[in-house]
């Protein structure tokens, strides 16, 4: 049996293709189970809007108060959650959605609790719970939001959430599902590349905004030994015929060693 964790991002839901779903279903075919992390930013901040709580950022993580998570919990958890789940099960995948802080199935500490208010980092995963809705072939679709030691939610990135998820099931692969092909540099898909590589990419501006936690996720997953990392898109095919279409990121430097 193989895992492969999928964060399936915010920009996407609404426009992911029958040919994802199609791409999910050979993967399983294919001896992959899939666990799905996903994101929700934009429905966020339509939210927000609507409420007229202003949305604000640091460092590409949403500064959250007590108000502004009740909006992000409700979204994550009764909006977009609920929009996957009745998706991949229209698509004929036998899916369970989760809300991150059920059943201890992430724990989190606050990040810096002065500057983002309710936002986390993972610090535990309750792997046994997962593997046994995988165990049941389930698709489970978990919600970025964890439990902290004081009883309070937090918010995470969903980027981070997956993996943090991927590491503590030891997954196979982990995929990042997006609203563009992969990484683009010039307009142009780079189709793999290295840790160093994408370092560079940052210092020239080249990898910005929303990639950043993407390639910062994949990079640690890479430090955690799982070797297949790639970004890729919701929008067409990223699996086909035992071939992927996307950004392939390796420790090339590290495999050298
Ligand atoms: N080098 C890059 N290649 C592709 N997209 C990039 C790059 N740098 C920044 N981006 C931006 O990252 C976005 C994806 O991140 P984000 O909007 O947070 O999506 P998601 O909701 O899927 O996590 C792309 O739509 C693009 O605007
Ligand atoms: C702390 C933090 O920033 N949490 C994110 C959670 C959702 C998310 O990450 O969604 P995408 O993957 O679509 O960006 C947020 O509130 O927007």
């Amino acid at each position: 049996m193989k895992t492969i964790v999928i964060k399936c991002g915010g920009s996407v839901l609404d426009e992911l293709s029958p040919a994802f779903f199609e791409a999910l279903h050979s993967l399983i075919d294919d001896g992959y189970k899939p666990v799905i992390v996903h994101g929700g930013g934009p429905a966020i901040n339509a939210m927000l809007d609507l409420y007229k709580i202003e949305s604000k950022f640091h460092n590409g993580l949403r500064i959250t108060s007590e108000e502004t998570m009740e909006v992000v919990e409700m979204v994550l958890s009764g909006k977009t959650n609920r929009q996957l789940v009745g998706l991949l099960e229209k698509n004929g995948l036998n899916a369970i959605g989760i809300n991150g802080s059920d059943g201890k199935c992430l724990l989190a500490d606050y990040i810096n609790k002065d500057q983002l208010g309710l936002v986390g980092r993972v610090t535990m995963v309750n792997s046994f719970l997962i593997q046994k809705m995988i165990d049941e072939n389930l698709v489970p679709v978990i919600t970025p939001i964890a439990s902290a030691k004081d009883g309070f939610r937090l918010n995470i990135n969903a980027d981070y959430a997956a993996a943090a998820v991927a590491k503590a099931l030891n997954a196979d692969r982990c995929l990042f599902v997006t609203n563009v092909d992969g990484i683009l540099v010039d307009g142009e898909l780079v189709k793999e590349t290295s840790v160093t590589e994408i370092q560079n990419y940052i210092e020239a501006g080249h990898i910005y905004g929303g990639m950043i936690p993407k390639v910062e996720s994949a990079i640690s997953v890479l430090n955690k030994g799982i070797e297949q990392v790639m970004i890729v898109s919701g929008k067409n095919a990223f699996y086909q015929n035992g071939e992927w279409a996307g950004t392939a990121i390796s420790d090339k430097e590290r495999i050298l060693k």
